[in-house]
């Protein structure tokens, strides 16, 4: 069973611009899936889709073989948003018992599961300080455990090192692997090849709402005739090279 099906979906939003156009994909279950595009190539749209966030114009989706709408479907979806959007009357371990509860879990499970994901993502010292006290790094880590509350079965990232130091990135890449590692499987968007190449199993390259091609990065390089991913990346998006 794959953890992703998505059937000719299409995406209109209210003002006529086309996001996703009759977009086919099958994720695997434990696969570490990157999804690359542009500016507008219609990722975060996919992942609205995908975490019935929107309402999809036609198409079909779905997660571990149920439909994307049912509430099974969303319970087995983690999401950590590209924009940092944590409850600033929340201390660090309210958010995460919260979340649990909001997902099913009872009081005693939803704090055991806090109390855990605070250990594993280092925020020990700030379990009892409210979000916007938090460093961004701080914060980034604290959105991440609170999209894995749940246990999730799919953990959705987008875009989760943009603007993070290095150091932290090098962080955030290790809980993810680790997670992928216990079973999980992984759907990131990113703008950093090099991040894409070092964690992905394959890759899925969209532009214009539609899917140019989709392999592992050995696989890409040799049908762009590319040395590396970002050359792939540039002749895929027919990008200019050279200077006129
Ligand atoms: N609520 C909306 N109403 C109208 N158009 C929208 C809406 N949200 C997104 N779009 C449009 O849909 C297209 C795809 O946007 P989307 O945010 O999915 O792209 P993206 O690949 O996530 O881009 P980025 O890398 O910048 O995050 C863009 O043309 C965008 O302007």
């Amino acid at each position: 069973m794959p953890a992703l099906e998505l059937r000719g979906l299409t995406k209109r939003y209210d003002d006529g611009t086309v996001a996703l156009r009759d977009f086919d994909l099958v994720i695997p279950d434990g696969a570490f899936f990157g999804l690359l595009g542009p500016n507008g190539a219609g990722k975060t749209t996919l992942i609205s889709a995908v975490c019935n966030l929107i309402r999809i114009t036609a198409g079909e989706v779905r997660v571990f073989g149920e439909p994307g709408d049912s509430l099974l479907a969303r319970s087995w979806v983690g999401l950590a948003e590209q924009d940092i959007n944590l409850d600033r009357f929340l201390t660090v371990r309210e958010t995460l018992v919260y979340h649990g509860g909001y997902f099913g879990m009872t009081k005693r499970e939803a704090e055991e599961r806090a109390a855990e994901m605070i250990r594993v993502f280092d925020l020990e010292a700030k379990a009892d300080v409210r979000a916007p006290r938090l460093s961004g790094g701080q914060k980034r880590r604290l959105q991440l455990a609170r999209a894995l509350m749940h246990r999730p079965r799919l953990v959705i990232l987008d875009e989760p090192t943009a603007g993070v130091d290095f150091e932290l990135r090098l962080e955030l890449w290790r809980y993810i692997r680790k997670l992928h590692e216990n079973g999980t499987t992984i759907l990131l968007t990113t703008h950093y090849l090099e991040e894409a190449e070092e964690l992905c199993d394959e890759i899925a390259l969209i532009r214009g709402g539609r899917l140019l091609a989709r392999d592992t990065a050995d696989g890409l390089r040799e049908r762009y005739d590319a040395d590396s991913l970002a050359e792939v990346y540039v002749k895929a998006m027919g990008m200019e090279t050279t200077a006129a």
